[in-house]
């Protein structure tokens, strides 16, 4: 299952999507003119103050105040200086918390909303995907936008309304200096575009560079036991030394070219300032020009060029939150194909199961599952064995429907699955999967993780039923010990009895084990069993195992071989038939040597 293309333009598609932001948005984007305004104000200034003290009586200031004392012009102009400032510093504290609160807004309700999206994805689509590029999607993606919203977007709002509003002055001052003060422009924002498609493969390499060294590092901190049982560190210190110095060559490419930008926008600067000052002085020593307008020309020049510098890093800035934006939306597009129906169930649920006609299957591969036909009564335990790879798990997948088969029907009390609401459906079922997994958190929290309300009186009796006391009383904090994030202080079968004290405690109709007793020794498993037997009286069971001795009491054993049922019946029938079973039967149980 592929990922959706990202939208044509995904910015638009976030600013549609957001509706909810636009006037917060709005009031960032007129917070940030006023700043720019009050930003290039002072330099108007300071030409007045230049003409002040040049022309005196017939200053501007005199003209557009009416006062005539120089002393009192300049200190008007002092007092106007002063409320641009306070004007300035005002916006530029509420536009930076606007953005910043704009961009923030965005990332939080991103995150949730394509975690809570991507949770909700069939169990296919995240097998078929590595499980490290979703996370890139949902971290770095959605970081990489906060920065574009934070820092990029103000910054191209900036830069043309700096361009606009230094324009406006140099066209009112002089023609002929606006085109040789815009003329370095043009060149500088090409100079950026064909800079910023020059860098993008070295950014390219640095980004992949870095995805391939952090695989590396999480694969081999993952598989430490392996590296040291085989005692490969010096082969794996080698690996790893070269995808970082392939990563340092990367940015050291990168870095080479792109410390090359400034110092050529820096000579375009130096041109449109030449320009300005030169020809600028002369029409000013012509008469051409006020001695107040070149001095403040000189500046604008500035003004208006520097801020330029930073349209490569913007332009990056734009496009990697462009990109990025796009792959969220993309995951956001991703349709589940295994939607939830909306029947409930009528309670009490009994757990009978049934399979009709089922043929299945993952993504484009062969079908693993052939013309499946088996029923589970109310209140019956059945057991699933076959060799490995038969489609033991593949058959548990579809009773919970973390996949749909290709062809049939499963049914849960009489109602097609497909047709039940994820309450009645997962919720009427306790399940132990193959490979445990524990969350951060206390014993209590992960026996109690289905059941959030149980007290801890009901985590207890969970726990001995599922022969897990002995783990709990072991542990020096008990019910309240922590285990990591993967239960890695638990050995696999303590892990294996709180899974099942966890299914056991939401008192499920139908209990779904696969494997759920593998890793325990005989003696636990007797014990697991002497109370499963207790539980299986009330509930229905479906129970895949390798030990045969693990099922031999189940009310029926159905016997699966490549995808298909072969033979089914109870232990002793199946014994009397000297089929598939009786043969696994006797190679367990050591009589297949004696024969
Ligand atoms: N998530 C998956 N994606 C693709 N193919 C899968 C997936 N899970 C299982 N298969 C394939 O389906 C077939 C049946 O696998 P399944 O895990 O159901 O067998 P099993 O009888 O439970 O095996 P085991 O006893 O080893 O657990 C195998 O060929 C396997 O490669």
């Amino acid at each position: 299952m592929t990922t959706p293309a990202a939208p044509a333009a995904p910015l638009r598609a976030l600013w549609d999507r957001y509706g909810r932001y636009r006037t917060r948005f709005t009031w960032a984007v007129v917070m940030s003119v006023l700043n720019k305004v009050a930003d290039v104000a002072p330099e108007l200034l300071i030409g007045a103050a230049v003409d002040v003290v040049v022309r005196g009586n017939d200053s501007i200031v005199a003209d557009l105040l009416g006062v005539d004392s120089r002393y009192t012009q300049l200190a008007w102009l002092a007092g106007i200086n002063a409320v641009i400032w306070v004007v300035e510093s005002a916006s530029e504290y509420v536009a930076a918390v606007l953005w910043r609160g704009l961009a923030q807004g965005v990332e939080h309700d991103l995150r949730v909303e394509a975690y809570d999206h991507v949770q909700h994805l069939d169990l296919g689509w995240h097998e078929s995907r590595p499980q490290g590029s979703t996370l890139a999607t949902l971290n770095d993606d959605v970081n990489q936008l906060e920065r574009f919203l934070d820092i990029g977007f103000p910054a191209i709002l900036q830069t043309t309304l700096n361009v606009i509003l230094v324009g406006a002055v140099f066209a009112a001052s002089s023609l002929q200096l606006l085109v040789l003060a815009f003329l370095p422009i043009p060149l500088i924002v090409v100079g950026s575009l064909v800079f910023q498609r020059r860098l993008e493969p070295l950014y390219d390499r640095v980004r992949s560079a870095v995805a391939d060294l952090s695989s590396a590092l999480g694969a081999n901190l993952g598989g430490i036991a392996t590296i040291k049982a085989f005692t490969a560190e010096d082969r794996e210190r080698t690996r790893i030394e070269g995808a970082s110095a392939a990563y340092r060559d990367a940015n050291a490419a990168a870095i080479r070219s792109s410390a090359a930008f400034v110092p050529l926008v820096r000579m375009a600067i130096l041109a449109g300032f030449t320009c300005t000052l030169l020809l600028g002085g002369w029409a000013t020593l012509r008469g051409d020009l006020e001695v107040g307008l070149y001095s403040v020309l000189v500046f604008m020049t500035q003004r208006l060029l520097w801020p330029l510098t930073d349209v490569a890093t913007v332009l990056d800035l734009y496009q990697r939150g462009r990109a990025s934006a796009g792959r969220i939306l993309a995951l956001l597009a991703v349709p589940v194909t295994v939607p939830a129906g909306h029947t409930v169930l009528a309670k009490p649920v009994s757990g009978r199961v049934e399979l009709r006609g089922v043929r299945s299957g993952y993504a484009d591969g062969p079908d693993v599952l052939h013309g499946i036909d088996l029923v589970v009564p109310a209140g019956e335990t059945h057991a699933i064995v076959g060799p490995t790879g038969s489609g033991k798990s593949s058959l548990l997948r579809l009773v919970l429907r973390f996949d749909d088969p290709r062809e049939g029907t499963v049914l849960l009390d009489g109602q097609d699955v497909r047709d039940l609401d994820w309450d009645s459906l997962r919720g009427s079922m306790g399940y132990v999967a193959q490979d445990v997994f524990l969350f951060a958190g206390t014993l209590a929290d992960n026996i109690a993780y289905g059941a959030p309300g149980a007290t801890r009186d009901d985590v207890r009796r969970a726990a001995a039923r599922a022969a897990a006391l002995d783990v709990i009383n072991a542990l020096p904090e008990g019910l309240d010990t922590h285990v990591g994030e993967r239960g890695v202080t638990l050995s696999g079968g303590q892990r294996q009895r709180l899974a099942l004290a966890r299914a056991l405690l939401r008192d499920p109709a139908l209990l779904v084990l696969d494997e759920a007793t593998s890793a325990v020794d005989n003696e636990t498993e007797a014990a697991i069993q002497r109370s499963l037997a207790d539980v299986a009286a009330r509930t229905t069971a479906l129970v895949v195992a390798h030990r045969l001795s693990t099922v031999r009491h189940a009310d029926r054993i159905w016997v699966l071989e490549a995808g298909r049922i072969v033979e089914s019946g109870t232990h002793d029938e199946l014994i009397s038939a000297d089929g598939s079973y009786a043969a696994l039967w006797r190679v367990q149980t050591g009589d297949a040597v004696a024969r």
